[in-house]
């Protein structure tokens, strides 16, 4: 059971009114927040329609499950055939499918652990490039696992804060910016998220976030689009920041299509730049209430850069140019990861690198090709080395499950030496008896 700290609970009351506030408690307190995952469209899978509860209704690849399967021992989920996401953040897919109609250079921001950023690139029309920035080192190394798996090879990930993509001088069409803030959506998930907020960190969070967006503002392209994110309700860190940006920066709010079922919560706040008898109709912005929507807690908006004119500047679409320029642009920057790398030599011998494997449009060619069993895909994933039939020729072979690439090992004939990276490994020794059928 949840304990809803008092100044959070005084605060929100009188933001959303008794009735919806009633609702939101009744949800944070639920035990079960819904399973949703959401398909790597490029792996060409097919969700196990006997799990599978409802569709996420804003985006093309999302679905509500029946209960919660154990992911981790579930190969397809190492490879990167599907990503576990709560369904609100999912939203992103159906902003830009509304928005979006030609290839874009994109940035995401403040991106580990990769939700948002794989769900974007499965929806950006194809020629699309990304780049899926996080500052934090430690939360950097699991955005490359999971954009490596996620297998599209015009994603970079770099491990930057905002002020150093000045260096870069690139304009992007378009900048999502899931920004850190005072977790109150999380209460229900992260019992962390309630014991460290305060109405200090409120205000901290919210100082910190206009100097995000205000650091990377010179890289939006004039006209681009800026999406805007929190996993907060507060007014302070959505709504007036969003004015802030606004009255600022120079930008105007979008409108985005929703359904009346969604259930999805606007403005609390009318429009904050013109006073107390707007409506939110005036002020387009997207709440996410557990309790209201099928999913964990969002405030979301699509904001376009209005300052300077669109057009006064160059511009440059990325994807209409070579991959070295960008490689280039990318220098001043700590790249981590940014398509098939190249194989390390050790000795006399060549160890292709995982993301060769893991690229949707990597040449699988180059080495023998093994689809191995649940338990020897388990047996892999853990680190261990596995033993294959005599006649599997010696030396590097790709190991896939229902032919999906999982990784490397090198077979020298009485057993396969493990080439899984040490990092990415499951640690636990359970192993279920049966496998989980999730695709
Ligand atoms: C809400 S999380 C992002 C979730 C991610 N977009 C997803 O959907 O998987 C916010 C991220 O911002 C990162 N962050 C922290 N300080 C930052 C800063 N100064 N600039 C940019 N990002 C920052 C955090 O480490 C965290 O990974």
């Amino acid at each position: 059971m949840i304990n809803i700290p008092k100044d959070f609970e005084e605060y929100t009351r009188i933001l959303m009114g008794e009735d919806l506030y009633r609702t939101l408690i009744k949800g944070l307190k639920q035990e079960d927040s819904p399973t949703t995952i959401r398909i790597n469209p490029f792996k060409r899978c097919a969700v196990n329609m006997d799990l599978v509860s409802n569709n996420v209704p804003w985006c093309k690849d999302g679905y509500y499950l029946k209960e919660r399967p154990t992911f981790t021992f579930d190969p397809l989920f190492h490879a990167g055939s599907y990503y576990v996401q709560e369904a609100s953040s999912m939203f992103i897919d159906h902003i830009i499918r509304q928005y979006i109609h030609y290839p874009v250079t994109a940035l995401d921001l403040c991106a580990a652990p990769g939700g948002k950023s794989t769900c974007a690139q499965s929806a950006f029309p194809i020629g699309s490039t990304l780049i899926a920035n996080e500052p934090i080192t430690k939360r950097a190394q699991i955005l490359s696992e999971n954009i490596l798996k996620f297998g599209h090879s015009q994603i970079a990930v770099t491990n930057n804060f905002p002020k150093d993509f000045k260096k870069t001088k690139l304009l992007f069409d378009i900048i999502i910016a899931d920004v850190p803030c005072s977790g109150e959506g999380m209460f229900r998930k992260d019992p962390k998220a309630i014991s460290s907020w305060s109405k200090e960190n409120v205000k901290k969070c919210c100082q910190l976030q206009r100097s995000i967006i205000k650091d990377i503002w010179d890289n939006l392209k004039p006209g681009g689009f800026l999406i805007y994110s929190t996993c907060t309700f507060n007014s302070l860190e959505n709504e007036e920041n969003v004015a802030w940006i606004i009255k600022e920066l120079g930008a105007k709010l979008l409108p985005i299509h929703t359904e009346k079922e969604w259930n999805i919560t606007g403005s609390l706040i009318g429009n904050p730049l013109n006073g107390a008898d707007s409506t939110a109709q005036q002020f387009p912005v997207y709440r996410f209430l557990p309790g209201k929507t099928l999913g964990e807690g969002l405030f979301i908006c699509l904001l376009q850069k209005t300052q300077p004119e669109p057009n006064t500047l160059p511009s440059n679409n990325i994807s209409l140019l070579q991959k070295d320029y960008f490689r280039k642009a990318l220098k001043p920057l700590k790249l981590l990861a940014y398509g098939v790398n190249e194989p390390e030599e050790k000795g006399k011998h060549k160890i292709p690198h995982i993301s060769q494997a893991l690229m949707k449009d990597a040449d699988n060619s180059l080495y023998p090709t093994i689809d191995v069993s649940y338990h020897t895909a388990i047996a892999y994933l853990r680190g261990e080395a596995i033993t294959l039939s005599h006649d599997i020729p010696h030396g590097i072979i790709l190991l896939t499950y229902k032919n999906q690439p999982l990784g490397y090992a090198k077979n020298i004939g009485n057993r396969a030496n493990n080439l899984y990276p040490q990092e990415w490994r499951i640690r636990s020794t359970y192993v279920p008896k049966e496998p989980n059928i999730i695709l």
